[in-house]
Order: structure tokens, then sequence, then C-alpha cells
């Protein structure tokens, strides 16, 4: 009796195009307008663009491939975050550090223009530009949210461990990230979120 044997998953080619289509994956998900409630600081913004465009206008979307979900196999995928500014605030996703917290990710710009906008519980703050052809190394602990801060889908390939798992609550609890990116009229720029009210861990 020797230990069982490990499953062994067939190689997947992907095909991934720099506006993010990617074919060979396991599934799309959607994020709508609707979804993105209490995001943005600027309530009346946002109940205005939800006026206008509807809960089901399409602010971003993920395509991702997994094999399984043990702690050895990776999950790949692209990220297409669509352009726009809420208020003052750039398009942004909802953000999360993983369940797992020491998993690490790998973001590399396929298209666009962005900022990786990062938080440690332990009180440090990172905004990492992106244009095609950057990645970030995000370490594992640190929280994560893609903005986008030009006109165009800012794309993003990305990998990491898929028992990682994402905790939103941790940014929502706090009142948002410790900065937020917003224009400056002819760029972005990182400034302090009056509502963040210090993570759970910190307060
Ligand atoms: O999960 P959100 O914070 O909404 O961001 C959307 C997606 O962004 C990245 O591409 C991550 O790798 C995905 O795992 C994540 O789900
Ligand atoms: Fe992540």
């Amino acid at each position: 009796m020797g230990d069982p044997q490990p499953t062994i998953d067939q190689p997947v080619r992907l095909e991934i195009d720099p506006n993010g289509e990617m074919t060979g994956g396991s599934r799309r998900y959607d994020k709508l307008l609707g979804d993105l409630e209490g995001l943005y600081r600027d309530e009346d913004a946002y109940r205005a663009l939800l006026a206008e465009r509807g809960a089901d206008a399409l602010m971003y979307y993920v395509y991702d491939q997994r094999y399984q979900e043990g702690p050895g196999a990776l999950i790949v995928g692209t990220s297409t975050l669509l352009p726009g500014t809420v208020g003052d605030e750039y398009a942004m996703t909802r953000g999360h550090l993983h369940a797992i917290s020491d998993r690490a990710e790998l973001y590399y710009c396929l298209s666009g223009h962005g900022v990786m906008l990062l938080d440690t519980i332990d009180g440090r703050s990172e905004a990492v530009e992106l244009t095609p052809g950057a990645a970030v190394n995000v370490p594992g602990e640190w929280i994560h949210r893609s903005v986008n801060v030009g006109d165009e889908p800012f794309v993003t390939l990305f990998s990491y461990a898929a028992d990682a798992g994402q905790d939103y609550g941790i940014i929502a609890d706090a009142g948002g990230m410790r900065t937020r990116i917003v224009t400056d009229g002819d760029g972005w720029k990182q400034v302090p979120n009056p509502t963040h009210v210090g993570y759970a861990r910190e307060r």
C-alpha cells in the first residue's frame, strides 16, 4: 500500500488575445454596474451612472482556466476592466486579499493603462503603474485591486495558486482601501481615502 496516485491533469493550450479574449478557459464571469454598490466613494455619481446606464452595464470581466483546486495548481486568466470614472474615481475592480493570505499573484499587462493598488494590514500602500509589457509580482499578504486610468480597456494576464480564494469583506469592512486613484484633470493621482477606517486586524 503506497500513497494514492496523484491526479495528473492534461495540459491545456490557451489562446490569449491582447484585448483579453481567451479561449480554452474554464469560465468567464462578468461584473456589472449593479454589482458594485458601495465600491465608489461618490454615491451620487454612482446612482447617476446607474440611472443612465442601468444595473446591467458591463464594468469588467474575467476569463480563467483551472485544472483543480489543489494547492499546487495555478489559475491562469485574463481580466478586462473597461475605462471610465465614477465621480473623480477611475474604474476599478472590487479588490481582495486572498482567503489564504500568503498566496501571491502575477499580473502582466497586455493592453491599456492601469494601476495595481496594493495595501498591507500592517500599514503599507503601493500603486504600481502598468502599461503593455509591464508586470507586477504581487506578494502574499497584499490586498490588491486593478484600476483603469486610461481611455481603453485595461487588460491583464494573471496567475495565482488555485487554492488562494478571495476575501472581499476585508476591504468593505474597512470602508475601502487606504487610498483612492482619482483624476487630477490630465492624469491620475493617489489620494488618501477619508472613508477608510483601518483593516480589521489593525483596529
Ligand atoms: O475579484 P475582483 O477583485 O473583483 O477582481 C477580479 C479578478 O481580478 C483578477 O484578475 C484576479 O486574478 C481574479 O481572481 C479576480 O477575480
Ligand atoms: Fe488576487
